[in-house]
């Protein structure tokens, strides 16, 4: 069953297999899926405890704009054996297997069934102890996901904003002749570009204790998001996204 919501015209609301999902068509092959309640909150709240107590956290030096400093968010990495090594922002964490912690296959087995047809073999673990531990404005777009990454994000604990923003059009430069001479460019003519709406650039969503969101297509060539720091979130959060690495 599908419904559609009343104000804005890209975001259906539906029921799929029990559970209320919303898509958000961002356009041009970018897509997000979110599930409020994909795990029951008591059996979330079991999951934050384990969580939060048995991943062996580490909060890595990384180098971000040619200066070194601590990655605001403790993480860890799991992923199948015999993948190519992750590395981001200079940094290459340890990757442990799924046997060392068994009840993340419980997790990847409810992901798997709840998104037929998508599988997942990595997975990379953010705990932000407080609301000054945050991720800033990234695209999920390293080569080893490949052009068009699926990327299932699922959130414990307290809600954090999550942001979606449109990358900007690259718009190709106009010769500094034709500049001088008055000339136009031979792009579109302005009236016949798409109109950028402040609007369907940026989206937000409250993730959810025990929420499942979902980033696919182009949505990490197109766009970028963050988790930004709240003063007022004064909880853990634990965020864990499932990636295939090619
Ligand atoms: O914590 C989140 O919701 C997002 C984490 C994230 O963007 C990432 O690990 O790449
Ligand atoms: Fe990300």
């Amino acid at each position: 069953m599908l419904r559609i919501e009343s104000k804005n015209p890209n975001f259906e609301e539906g029921e799929i297999k029990s559970r209320r999902t919303s898509v958000l068509e961002l356009g041009e092959g970018s897509e997000v899926v979110y599930i409020p309640r994909f795990l029951a909150f008591d059996e979330s709240s079991k999951w934050l405890g384990y969580l939060d107590k048995e991943i062996p956290w580490t909060r890595p030096l990384i180098r971000v704009f040619g200066r070194s400093c601590n990655q605001p968010r403790d993480t860890c990495y799991v992923a199948s054996g015999g993948l190519p090594e992750l590395r981001y922002s200079g940094y290459q964490p340890h990757a442990y297997s799924w046997d060392d912690f068994p009840p993340l296959k419980e997790i990847l087995e409810a992901v798997h069934e709840a998104l037929p047809g998508s599988s997942f073999n990595s997975l990379l673990l953010n705990r932000y102890k407080s609301g000054s531990d945050y991720v800033s404005w990234h695209a999920d777009d390293e080569k080893l996901y490949g052009p068009t990454p699926e990327i299932a994000s699922v959130s414990f604990g307290c809600e954090r904003e999550f942001l979606l923003r449109k990358k900007p059009i690259k718009t190709p430069k106009v010769s500094l002749l034709s500049a001088v001479q008055g000339g136009k460019s031979e792009e579109q003519p302005t009236s016949e570009r798409p109109k950028k709406s402040k609007q369907d650039d940026h989206h937000s969503f409250m993730l959810k204790h025990g929420s499942m969101l979902v980033m696919r297509g182009n949505t990490q060539r197109d766009w970028v998001h963050s988790v930004p720091k709240r003063a007022r979130a004064d909880a853990v959060r634990i965020n864990l996204t499932f990636r295939w690495v090619l």
